[in-house]
């Protein structure tokens, strides 16, 4: 009789474990994993919004995984978005405060999708990565982008080779995620967002030689200073944002 008990027990502890493990309510975000690889960045280029660095994105070797994500996501570009001052320049706050500076990991779902372009269109296809950046003192390996940037000071390109963006990143990604959307035209609604908590960036002078950047061409009359291209946080409409512990 008492064995019967026991193996009852423990069946029903086993169908509740199951159960807990499946429903997604109980399961916890896992950590979110970079595999980047150390030279697949091609340029740097100012695209009339902001400073893009691109990456050959032709194969599987930088990638981000892990955490909400359910498959590798590849690395396609990183840029920044800033204000003209104060703390005021990320797209992102968090308890109503906003950071200098905000930069945007972009990777695309290529195990679903075929291209950049048709990713940006689905609910899965993007997953960015966002880092706040905060005035203080300044960032030793932020000096290879904000050193190249008096060369794309109009909208031009220039050749980055090498650079792994791992060295921009905190060492523990705590990180808020929900699905979001592009934050510039055309808005798609394609970006599972993961923000880490822990801003790492700080930057003062490497600031300025952001905001020393034009939205305009060269060969333009104008002369308009790149600042506050960030768009300010909108309204959650009932979007669920999950922290990962
Ligand atoms: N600021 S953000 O949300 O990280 C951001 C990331 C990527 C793009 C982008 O590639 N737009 C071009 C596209 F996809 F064809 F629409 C725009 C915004
Ligand atoms: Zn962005």
């Amino acid at each position: 009789m008492q064995n019967i008990l026991e193996i009852c027990a423990e069946l029903i502890f086993f169908v509740l474990t199951f159960y807990f493990f499946f429903s997604g309510a109980e399961r916890g975000l896992g950590p979110v994993v970079l595999n980047y690889d150390q030279c697949t960045s091609m340029n740097i280029t100012n695209n009339g919004h902001s400073v893009v660095v691109q990456f050959d994105d032709s194969d599987d070797r930088s990638v981000i995984q892990g955490g909400p994500l359910d498959n590798p996501y590849r690395l396609k570009q990183f840029h920044f978005h800033w204000g003209e001052k104060g703390c005021h320049g990320s797209e992102h706050t968090v308890a109503g405060n906003s950071y200098a500076s905000e930069l945007h990991l972009v990777h695309w779902n290529a195990v679903k999708y075929k291209t950049f372009g048709e990713a940006a269109t689905a609910p899965d296809g993007l997953a960015v990565l966002g880092i706040f950046l905060e005035t203080g003192d300044d960032h030793r390996w932020l000096h290879v982008i904000t050193d190249a940037l008096y060369m794309v000071k109009f909208k031009v390109s220039t050749t980055v080779n090498c650079f792994n963006p791992k060295c921009l990143l905190p060492s523990s990604l705590h990180y808020w995620t929900y699905l979001g959307s592009l934050t510039t035209p055309p808005l798609h609604e394609s970006v599972i967002w993961i923000v880490v908590s822990k801003t790492k960036i700080s930057f003062s002078m490497q600031l300025g030689k952001f905001r020393m950047l034009l939205f305009t061409g060269e060969e333009e009359d104008q002369r308009i200073r790149m600042e506050n291209n960030f768009r300010p946080p909108q309204p959650l409409k009932g979007r669920k944002v999950r922290s990962s512990i």
